[in-house]
């Protein structure tokens, strides 16, 4: 049994799903799954996945397998395997690949801290790949840590937005509608083998759009359009002591809720809560300062926290100045220091720019520049551009 809407049709809503002949599969064999919602946790070792990963996406018309392309720097594969390992009741994930892209396979792994990952040899074909994960896991083999599961989800290693609630869906349905005497060592690759094959009933889960396939380049633009989009839902404005005198920083915060009205903008009162709630953007206030202590505090804090290993974090530094009337001298030269610190920042994936903002005496003047520096943060967090990194704007 398969989830999800045909391959290769456009991105909805962001957000995984599985379906029905496509996406991801679940073959099927069990005793009641309707255990798996409230036992989940404690019935662990019954359902694995496994991931066809054998492809050399041909149609992607690119060299490198699309498994394998990047999207903001991260192989598209590490997005599906983040996604399945988020489902704690899945204990193994079976990757399928090819034998040349084997030490690839397992450099993402280790770079990107993946678990509970076994992997196999990929087959010639996709049946033959997925059948291939099937036997390692029917396999009860001495010293072999897999365990043979009661349910195998087979999800596609290119469909990188899966969620837990349409996994559930499946293996429910799996359960409700047979393959009980299936063996797995035989089973079912896909929802059409197991009904020309086997005498089960079989169930079509009905999935999201969300589950499309990247299949085609323009599959990649779309799915960095989506990761981009999620990861820029919430923005952390951090302070300096100077602010309760000046108030533009909270100004600033302001007409940035105004901008990014469906965004979370929240205050950095409590920095190590918000990194654990996964925030990945950054705007450090420093009002009438050209020094980078308050950035530099906030950047060690994102590295220890090990928060840009998955996603790029966007930090902007912010100065308050007023350069038409205070020579910049000194302070400039300052400033331009940005470039060392997002050189260093960047290999840790934190990308670092900073902002000039103008400030006059000029209420009026004031707010025309707090708005240009509105729109240069919203572009810097939607974009993501490694390009712009140590690069000093101005508003
Ligand atoms: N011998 C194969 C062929 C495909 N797959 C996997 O099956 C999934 C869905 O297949 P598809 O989109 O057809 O991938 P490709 O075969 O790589 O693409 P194309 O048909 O464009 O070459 C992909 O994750 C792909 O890596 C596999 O594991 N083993
Ligand atoms: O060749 P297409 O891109 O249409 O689909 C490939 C399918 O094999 C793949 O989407 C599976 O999920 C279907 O079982």
């Amino acid at each position: 049994m398969e989830l999800g809407p045909p391959g290769g049709s456009g991105p909805a809503e962001p957000g995984p799903r599985l379906r029905g002949l496509r996406g991801a599969d679940a073959a099927a064999s069990a005793s009641s799954l309707s255990r798996f919602g409230a036992e989940a946790g404690c019935r662990a070792s019954a359902v694995a996945a496994v991931l066809p990963a054998g492809g050399s996406g041909e149609r992607m018309g690119v060299p490198t397998p699309k498994q394998f392309c990047p999207i903001l720097e991260r192989p598209l594969i590490s997005y599906t395997l983040q996604a399945l390992e988020r489902v704690s009741w899945i204990k193994d994930i079976i990757v399928a690949v090819t034998r040349e892209n084997m030490e690839t396979m397992k450099g993402i792994i280790q770079r990107y801290q993946h678990k509970r990952i076994s992997l196999v040899e990929a087959g010639v074909t996709r049946h033959r790949s997925i059948f291939n994960g099937l036997k390692a896991l029917a396999e009860d083999q001495p010293n072999c840590r897999l365990s043979k599961p009661e349910v195998v989800i087979i999800h596609d290693a290119v469909r990188p937005f899966v969620e837990e609630d349409v996994l559930l869906k499946v293996v429910t349905a799996a359960q409700e509608h047979g393959c009980s005497d299936y063996d797995l060592e035989f089973g079912t690759e896909c929802l059409h083998l197991a009904l020309k094959y086997s005498h089960i009933k079989a169930k079509l889960v009905e999935g999201s759009p969300d589950l499309w396939k990247v299949t085609y380049k323009r599959d990649l633009y779309a799915a960095e359009s989506i990761i981009k989009e999620r990861i820029s839902q919430k923005v952390c404005v951090v302070m300096d002591t100077k602010e309760d005198e000046e108030h533009v920083g909270h100004c600033l915060e302001e007409m940035l809720k105004t901008e990014l009205n469906h965004v979370k903008v929240t205050s950095g009162q409590d920095l190590q809560q918000i990194i654990l709630e996964q925030c990945y953007n950054f705007v450090c206030v420093n009002v009438m300062t050209s020094d980078f202590e308050e950035t530099q505090r906030l950047l060690n804090m994102v590295e220890e926290s090990n928060l840009s290993i998955l996603y790029p974090v966007v930090v902007i530094s912010v100065h308050f100045l007023d350069y038409e009337s205070v020579p910049l001298g000194q302070k400039m030269e300052k400033v331009m220091q940005i470039r060392e610190f997002a050189k260093e920042a960047k290999k840790r994936n934190i990308l670092l720019s900073g902002l000039l903002i103008y400030f006059p005496q000029e209420e009026q003047k004031l707010r025309e520049s707090l708005r240009q520096g509105t729109t240069i943060i919203s572009a810097l967090i939607k974009e993501r551009n490694s390009g712009l990194i140590g690069q000093l704007l101005v508003a």
